[in-house]
């Protein structure tokens, strides 16, 4: 066990979905996986492992911006020995285009939050995902026909900003489809480890047009997310 995490060594699959919000960790193992097995409930952080078309597949919930993600990614991939992280997170959209409960599939994540970066020089550049893995999402998100958009997402520490939307302008200026918590960490993570990662974020909001969802619908919203990630799983090995 590690600080943050009571599973055994062994607990983990190779591959890991990384969902922020513990109750779609629960309802992802509940939808996806066959015999799914708690394997964390410590700081109600939880964690599961089962099968997914009989290959071992694990998710963990990682909580809320990158101090807290980087705890759960750091103990993975440095004490469980984990492969492969994908996270299943939500996003806010920075235009009209990217339409409420659509998917963003991050090629790249620009972070606005240097401050962590500032501490080891890892997470204060941009960076990207695994491209076996973001060539399998991308194929599969065409034969699976979910909706999606494909390109640059920011990464924030600040989710209530005074400046909300403007502050994004230089990053809506290189593309930046979406601002989420955590992406630019994982990415920055994943390459310091030697590992493969990938970001799926589902938008809930909307910073342009100031749409919400409802946390009600929220897990019915996160079905083309999910099963995009475990179909990444099983075959992006
Ligand atoms: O829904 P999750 O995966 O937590 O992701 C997003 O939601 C949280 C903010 O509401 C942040 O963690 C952000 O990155
Ligand atoms: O980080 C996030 C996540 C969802 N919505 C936002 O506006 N920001």
């Amino acid at each position: 066990m590690t600080p943050h995490i009571e599973a055994d060594r062994g607990d983990y699959a190779d591959t890991v979905l990384l969902p922020g919000d513990p109750q779609r960790a629960e309802w992802m193992a509940r939808t996806f996986l066959e015999a799914p097995r708690c394997v964390n409930r410590r700081r109600g952080s939880l964690g599961f492992t089962g099968l997914f078309r009989g290959q071992p597949v694990s998710i963990q919930a990682t909580g809320i911006g990158v101090s807290s993600f980087l705890i759960y990614a750091h103990e993975l991939l440095g004490y469980y020995g984990v492969r492969t992280l994908i996270r299943t997170g939500t996003c806010g959209g920075l235009s009209a285009e990217v339409k409420l409960r659509s998917l963003v599939i991050s090629r790249w994540a620009r972070p606005e939050n240097t401050e962590n970066g500032q501490v080891f020089g890892l997470y204060d550049a941009d960076a990207g995902p695994d491209a076996g893995l973001l060539a399998c999402a991308l194929a599969k998100a065409a034969e699976l026909g979910i909706d999606h958009h494909a390109g640059l997402t920011a990464c924030t520490d600040i989710f209530y900003h005074p400046e909300a939307h403007a502050r994004y302008a230089e990053a809506r200026a290189l593309g930046a489809l979406a601002v989420d918590m955590e992406t630019s960490a994982l990415y920055r993570i994943a390459a310091h480890f030697g590992a493969r990662a990938l970001s799926l974020l589902t938008v809930v909001d909307n910073l342009a047009t100031g749409e919400l969802t409802d946390y009600s619908e929220r897990q019915e919203l996160f079905a083309d997310m999910g099963r995009l990630a475990f179909e990444i799983a099983a075959e992006g090995r």
